[in-house]
């Protein structure tokens, strides 16, 4: 088969599963082929190749309804479904998105990028389809880390009860990013090596019922024989327990095996769970052998070896001076306790893990737990710090204010992938959690302008008693600056001036201090004197400072890689009109109000006006003119 000619997945239904194994197999070469020039989730997709054939060949997409859970493993359903050659932008701006999107094709009936949301949108689904006397089926496909994600088992608890039909696909692969974590990871173990229940079930039942006379009584008797042989023979009753018909363990590159649970379960009533067992990163050593989670999401890769390419970097990544730092202080503060969701491979936290093996907790994912966690170690006198992506944050929203700020706990939030994050695109821009912080009684926010500010912000943050405190830090490298030392602690609300300047001033942070201060000195050069200040407080702002500038009536230019509603610069307009200064002149510059798609974080800054130029044209209009030719 050309996968490029391929426009949607109806040609699989006449094919003869060797032609689908010899179609798995050139997918395969396909996506280790593209993604070693493009990167992306390859992991995630190998493993899921015979998978989504199959559920293409036995439903009808997109009359029936596949929801791909998070999403990150839907490329081989955008292979089936027409988009091919659009893989070499794969994740790339204005290219092809690395979760499913509407807009890209009528086969992608629901958008993911944030874990455990599949169940949920299923049994809106179902609610939707039954009440408008509709009959198709729908189809969510969970991994066995998405599954641990609290809204997942909400939904469960709901569809369980409610008796819709809904096929769920657990696909089962012991993997999160990581290898998988928690007690239904464990109860799925036993699930994995337990024998196919259904059938010894019915074929017992069928033999028992051709015993002339005599059979039927003894089949009654089976049958309840049968149920209490359940709990012997299904250590996983979990699901049925729930109200689910469960199915498995099925073999998830199997398509004899595929086929007769679909389509058993397509004819079943009522809510149908298939355990489904995959090998993540299956077709290519390098992503089928890894143990840590490597292979999960990459960069572009060398195919022979596996060796990733790196792109030259200036600095340590912001994740690992974090870790680092933590680490750093947790040998003499034992206080100190590290909390992931999930995220141990992407915040950096192995080396605090192999150290501290009893004082780093992956709860999966699970942001909200980790949340209330944290609050719950705080209670106690010790000092978690918990690693969290802005993005994952937002699921933690009423668990940071109901049980954190509002009891003033000492909780450290380390927000990592602060600002636009690039490829993952907008499910994952960490672009509003100073929006949903800023305005929380007692937690304070604060953002490093670079590595060395970084490592004093987390021993600030460590030292600092007096309740919540988060650290706002980018994805990727930092700038390469030296490092002290000594570690030191920040004055609370203290900003600092970076570059002197009478005309205008410049409140900004983290990511954004390089172009303003690159801005300013081309400025210098046209006559122009712009002050740049590391606002590097969010809150409290420093207000001091701040009242100075506004002595001196000069204009005042917020920027942020942050959206503008709700953000730094919103605070700063707050502060003035509440201090009477109306006729303070003050420009924002920052995220437009629309979520911002997927791209190299330089087109997006770019997109949205965050530049060096758009700073300085900014600044030039700001400046009467009398001042200019002075
Ligand atoms: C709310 C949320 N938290 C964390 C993540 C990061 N994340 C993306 S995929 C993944 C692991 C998913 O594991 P699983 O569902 O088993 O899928 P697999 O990669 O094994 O196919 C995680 C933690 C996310 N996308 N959403
Ligand atoms: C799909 C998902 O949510 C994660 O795999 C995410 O893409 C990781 O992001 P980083 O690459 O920034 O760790
Ligand atoms: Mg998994």
């Amino acid at each position: 088969m050309d996968l490029y000619s391929i426009k949607n997945p109806s040609f699989l239904k006449s094919y003869s599963n060797q032609q689908l194994e010899d179609l798995a197999v050139e997918i395969r070469e396909f996506l280790i082929t593209k993604l070693s020039k493009t990167g992306g989730h390859l992991g995630p997709n190998l493993g899921v190749v015979e998978l989504t054939i199959a559920l293409h060949k036995i439903f009808e997409s997109p009359r029936d309804k596949l929801i791909w859970d998070v999403g990150h493993q839907s490329y081989v359903h955008k292979i089936l479904t027409g988009r091919t050659k659009q893989f070499d932008t794969l994740r790339q701006y204005k290219g092809l998105a690395g979760f499913p999107k509407r807009t890209e094709s009528e086969h992608d009936v629901w958008e993911t990028g944030h874990s455990s949301t599949s169940l949920s949108a299923a049994m809106g689904m179902a609610v939707a389809r039954d009440l408008k006397g509709e009959d198709y089926a729908i189809v969510p496909i969970i991994g066995d880390g998405a599954l641990t994600g609290g809204m997942a088992l909400e939904a469960l608890n709901h569809i369980g009860d409610e008796k819709k039909n809904i096929i769920v696909i657990l696909n089962d692969n012991e993997m999160s990013i990581a290898p998988n974590v928690g007690a239904l990871h464990n109860v799925l173990g036993r699930m994995r090596s337990a024998s196919k229940y259904h059938w010894v079930k019915d074929e017992m039942e069928w033999l028992l019922k051709k015993i002339p006379a005599v059979g039927g009584k003894i089949a009654n008797a089976a049958e309840r024989l049968k149920d209490s042989m359940k709990y012997f023979m299904v250590p996983g009753m979990f699901f049925e327990e729930l109200g689910f018909t469960y199915f498995g363990p099925v073999d998830g590159h199997n398509f004899e095996d595929l086929f007769e649970n679909l389509l058993y379960a397509r004819k079943t009533d009522g809510p149908v769970l298939i355990h489904v067992i995959t090998k993540k990163g299956k077709g290519y050593h390098p992503a089928e052998s890894d143990k840590v989670g490597t292979w999960h999401g990459v960069g572009p890769y060398k195919i022979e070896s596996g060796e990733t390419l790196k792109k030259a970097s200036t600095g340590p990544a912001w994740s690992k001076v974090v870790s680092d730092t933590l680490m750093k202080l947790a040998r003499d503060d034992e206080r100190i306790v590290a909390i992931t969701p999930a995220m141990t491979v992407g915040s950096k936290l192995e080396d605090f893990k192999k150290e501290f093996p009893d004082r780093l907790f992956d709860v999966g994912i699970a942001e909200q737990h980790a949340t209330t966690m944290a609050a719950g170690i705080a209670a106690q006198g010790m000092k978690p710090f918990l690693s969290i992506y802005s993005t994952f944050l937002q699921r933690g929203y009423d668990q940071v204010v109901h049980d954190v700020c509002r009891q003033n706990l000492n909780v450290t939030f380390g927000i990592d992938r602060a600002g636009l994050v690039g490829a993952d695109g907008e499910t994952h821009q960490g672009v509003f959690d100073i929006a949903f912080l800023r305005h929380v009684p007692n937690i304070v926010l604060m953002m490093p302008k670079d590595e060395n500010e970084c490592q004093h912000m987390v021993n600030t943050a460590i030292q600092y008693d007096d309740g919540p405190i988060a650290i706002r830090y980018p994805r990727g490298n930092a700038l390469g600056v030296n490092m002290d030392e000594e570690l030191k602690t920040i004055p609370l609300g203290s900003w600092e001036v970076l570059e002197e300047g009478t005309d205008l001033a410049i409140l900004t942070f983290g990511t954004m201090i390089p172009i303003a201060v690159k801005a300013s000195q081309q400025l210098k050069e046209m006559g122009l004197s712009i002050r740049v200040v590391n606002a590097r407080f969010i809150k409290p702002l420093d207000e001091v400072m701040l009242q100075q500038i506004l002595n001196e009536h000069i204009p005042i230019l917020t920027i942020e890689e942050h959206v503008l509603q709700g953000g730094f610069g919103s605070t700063v307009l707050e502060f003035i009109q509440e201090n009477g200064f109306y006729q303070q002149h003050v420009e924002r510059m920052g995220i437009p109000d629309r979520f911002i798609e997927h791209g190299s974080v330089n087109k997006l800054l770019e997109e949205v006006g965050l530049t060096t130029e758009n700073i300085i044209q900014t600044c030039i209009q700001m400046i009467p003119k009398k001042q200019q030719r002075a």
